[in-house]
């Protein structure tokens, strides 16, 4: 079995609603992700030929997904009053909704499923929310 890792990170905000400590507020952080993908046979093609897949190709999409959220305020849809949203997205923020909290497992799943859809066979992706802490998502 072949495995391939690569990562990115992005800088955005969020908070957690109905969270009982600091992490109730608007805060912000670098995200690291880590995609490891695995496959048992190698290319045969030209170009790829003994490789499972191109890393440029890897890295470009993993970035393409971690670009959506960079330097973006990220919300948990309805958590948020709508006038505050309102008043957000009249100051022209980038702010991504999701239907989930945005917490770090969440967000492991979340480009585990981004990452599936563009045809990679994922092993498992790494979320680390802060240096010391990660959350993983396998399946
Ligand atoms: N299992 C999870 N627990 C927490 C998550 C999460 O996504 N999954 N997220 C948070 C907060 O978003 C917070 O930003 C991270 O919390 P914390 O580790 O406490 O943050 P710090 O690194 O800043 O902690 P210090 O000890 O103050 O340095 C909370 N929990
Ligand atoms: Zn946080």
């Amino acid at each position: 079995m072949y495995l391939l890792k690569t990562e990115q990170t992005f800088d955005s905000a969020h908070f957690l609603s109905d969270y009982q400590g600091k992490c109730r507020n608007l805060h912000g952080h670098q995200w690291r992700v880590i995609v490891e993908i695995c496959g048992k046979t190698l290319s045969t093609d030209t170009q790829t030929r003994d490789m499972l897949v191109d890393f440029g190709d890897l890295k470009h999409d993993l970035k393409t997904e971690t670009d959506f959220f960079d330097h973006a305020l990220i919300i948990e849809k309805g958590s948020l009053k709508p006038t505050t949203l309102t008043a957000l997205q009249e100051e022209n923020f980038k702010i991504v909704e999701l239907p989930f909290r945005p917490t770090a497992e969440r967000m492991a799943s979340y480009f585990y499923t981004k990452m599936k859809s563009h045809g990679y066979t994922l092993r498992r992706v790494t979320v680390y929310e802060t240096p010391k802490n990660c959350a993983i998502y396998e399946e």
